[in-house]
């Protein structure tokens, strides 16, 4: 095997623990046919943790204690609790004169993510005697999607090729396998495998050259609980059905669509459903043909439907085209302009994947208005778990604060409480088909994430999903414990270096909520103007005086797609939080911080702040020499150090840029290159 496990990488338990937990495990009994996956783990486990293998039986046992596992239907006794289509119960409890741990839950996905809790807990170090676990996922859907093309290669991928596809074949093997185990381990229940940028081979995925081989890939992801889905092109019926239209109110292009949904149903009886892209960026979309998304989506709907498939719709719309003179045109605006009208009209197994900020990942943006603007349609939110615009996987970035930042954002749609995550796991307008999708930061590298701690972003990511009401700084323990083991130190200074990492790599690229300043294309890297005259609707404008644009209610008119309070509170610059200032705000350099300080100082002091924060992390790594893995703390150390060189680029190209812009030197009497 060249890949490590991640948080799955059961290390051989303390002595005195195994032969608490041996008598538990030397016999499981298993009421369920069919159940390789749970097998499995269990043995995975006993082998490498309690140095035992597991007998299995497929009755309950004459044994003083033992694992019961088995749908609550199979159960030879009744248990009260509803755990829901997806939650799962674990109890330890008397029965028919023996000890046992019922594990149990109304699905068979269900059990899976029963089981792979059971273990994490263990490992967790938790009383098996004392087991009495209730747990249910907030959210329905808790989507991954792949950037993935079918040559091999990962758009805004930083750890390697595709796990999915080379050469334009699918691949489906023992990694396939572990990928789908880490995936349920965290309660993803849905996989979008490839690019919502459908080009023209992959075009060809819902062809029955591909549908073979995927079947293949949704009968293992099945057995982990994990759905298939597909992005599609919009206007697959011109380029595969020889049609001469894709327009969704064509009665051919909607019998195309029917079609095709029956022959992929017929290769993958519970196939996810689409993923699409339209109208952005180049991809095909019902605007094309004067229709609005909503007659584009639904018209997909209708074909899946009677498949039980969604179509998952993405809002990230917005016009790539734009000149830079035009000050009208804010791409801020662009998917709440696109989408509000349209809230209502969706059909019930449409979702709109919207993304976090209104732009486009950057390292911070206010939450998009959407939430709290959509009341009558199925919502996605969506996270950039690959680092994009946050360091390419070679800076340390970990995503879960600013995630849960996003989540307790209170959007006021129906008064105090309305929180983002009220909206997403679906209580708070009533609705059931809404959740997370997260873009995958995996590939074909040895620890799977390119950075070994990046790994700890997929992690938070499906237990947010899960439970957004999960503490950060404990999801953040526990991944570095079932990673690293039990050390304290390891525990106490990746937890300090992960917990801080965003902020810091805030703080050294552009704070205020500026944004962008990213070299284009590949978007590593600092260049101040490097989007300031593009098509792609991304301007600071920054001048002699002042910098930002003016996004309130007397500039582009953005801050009134809030609800009140937040529209007064962002329209005003004494009232709008400072680290979006520069997002709402046209600010002159001079301008008064609370801190007292001028805006200039303030950008140079982070700037250095942030370099200083980068070293200390290295500091707190080389701590953890002898204490993790060798080969880990080796490339760990390589890309802090290539963190710290590119920080310091950052710090002083940004410096020198504001500087050289204002002519206003640091306070301080730092190096600012003049
Ligand atoms: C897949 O395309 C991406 C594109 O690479 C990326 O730079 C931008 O962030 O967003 C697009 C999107 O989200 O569709």
């Amino acid at each position: 095997m060249n890949y490590t496990m991640c948080w799955l990488e059961y290390r051989k338990l303390p002595e005195n623990t195994i032969s608490n937990l041996k008598d538990w495990f030397s016999s499981v009994s298993i009421l369920e046919s069919d159940a390789s996956a749970l097998k499995n783990e269990i043995r995975e486990f006993s082998e490498k943790s309690l140095d035992i293998t597991p007998r299995f039986h497929s009755r309950p046992l004459k044994k003083k204690k033992y694992i019961m596992i088995g749908s609550l239907d199979s159960l030879p006794f009744g248990i009260e609790e509803d755990p829901g289509e997806e939650g799962f119960i674990l109890r330890t409890q008397n029965w028919n004169g023996s000890k046992i741990l019922v594990v149990t839950g109304k699905t068979k996905r269900s059990l899976v993510y029963a089981v792979f809790d059971l273990i994490r807990r263990i490992r967790l170090g938790e009383d098996i005697e004392k087991m009495n676990v209730l747990e249910k996922p907030k959210a329905k859907f808790r989507m991954l999607n792949h950037w993935d093309n079918l040559d091999g290669s990962v758009e805004r991928g930083y750890a390697g090729n595709s796990i999915f596809f080379k050469d334009n074949r699918i691949i489906v093997n023992q990694r396939t396998r572990d990928y789908a185990r880490l995936l349920a381990s965290i309660g993803i229940n849905g996989v979008v495998i490839n690019n919502v940028n459908v080009k023209k081979q992959e075009v060809l995925l819902i062809e029955p050259v591909y549908l073979k081989k995927l079947k293949r890939l949704a009968d293992l992801f099945r057995e982990y609980g994990i759905r298939l889905y597909l992005s599609i092109n919009f206007a697959s019926p011109m380029y595969l059905g020889g049609l001469d239209t894709a327009d969704p109110l064509d009665e051919r292009v909607a019998r195309w669509w029917r079609e095709k949904a029956r022959e992929i149903y017929d290769y993958i009886p519970d196939f996810g459903g689409f993923l699409v892209k339209a109208d952005s960026e180049f991809n095909p979309g019902p605007h094309m043909f004067g229709r609005d998304h909503a007659e584009g989506a639904n018209m997909l709907a209708r074909a899946l439907a009677p498949f039980g498939g969604v179509v998952i719709w993405r809002a990230f719309v917005y016009n790539c085209l734009q000149d830079w003179r035009d000050y009208k045109t804010d791409r801020a605006r662009a998917a709440y302009d696109n989408f509000k009208p349209l809230d209502g009209k969706f059909d019930d197994n449409v979702i709109v994947q919207i993304k976090y900020g209104p732009m486009d990942f950057q390292v911070r943006e206010p939450v998009n208005p959407l939430f709290g603007g959509l009341e009558k349609t199925n919502q996605i939110l969506e996270l950039q778990i690959t680092q994009e615009y946050t360091g390419q996987q070679i800076h340390l970035c970990f995503l879960g604060t600013l995630w849960k930042e996003i989540l307790e954002f209170d959007t006021f749609a129906k008064g105090k409480g309305s929180y983002v995550k009220r909206i997403v796991d679906g209580t708070l307008f009533g609705r059931e088909n809404n959740g997370f999708a997260g873009v995958s930061n995996v590939g074909d590298s040895v620890n799977w994430t390119g950075h070994d701690l990046a790994q700890a972003n997929l992690y938070a990511f499906g237990k947010l999903a899960w439970n957004p009401d999960e503490d950060i700084e404990k999801i953040v323990e526990d991944w570095i414990r079932l990673t690293f083991g039990d050390d304290r130190k390891v525990l106490e200074n990746v937890s300090y270096m992960l917990l801080k990492s965003h902020r810091t790599y805030e703080k050294y690229t552009t704070p205020f909520g500026l944004g962008w300043m990213v070299n284009p294309g590949h978007h590593y890297g600092p260049n101040p103007e490097g989007y300031e005259y593009s098509k792609w609707g991304t301007y600071h404008r920054a001048n002699w005086e002042a910098i930002g644009v003016d996004r309130t209610s007397r500039g582009t008119g953005y801050t009134l797609q809030y609800h009140s309070p937040w529209r007064e509170i962002f329209d005003d610059i004494n009232t709008c939080p400072e680290d979006l200032l520069l997002f709402f705000h046209r600010v002159r350099y001079d301008h008064r911080l609370k801190s007292g300080k001028t805006l200039i100082q303030a950008m140079y002091d982070l700037h250095f702040e942030g370099v200083e924060e980068v070293e200390k992390f290295i500091r707190k790594w080389e701590e953890l020499k002898d204490r993790v893995p060798y080969d880990v703390f080796e490339r760990v150390r390589e890309r802090l150090h290539t963190q710290l060189e590119h920080a310091k680029e950052w710090r002083d190209v940004i410096n020198t840029y504001f500087y050289r812009r204002t002519g206003i030197p640091d306070e301080k009497g730092r190096k600012i290159y003049p």
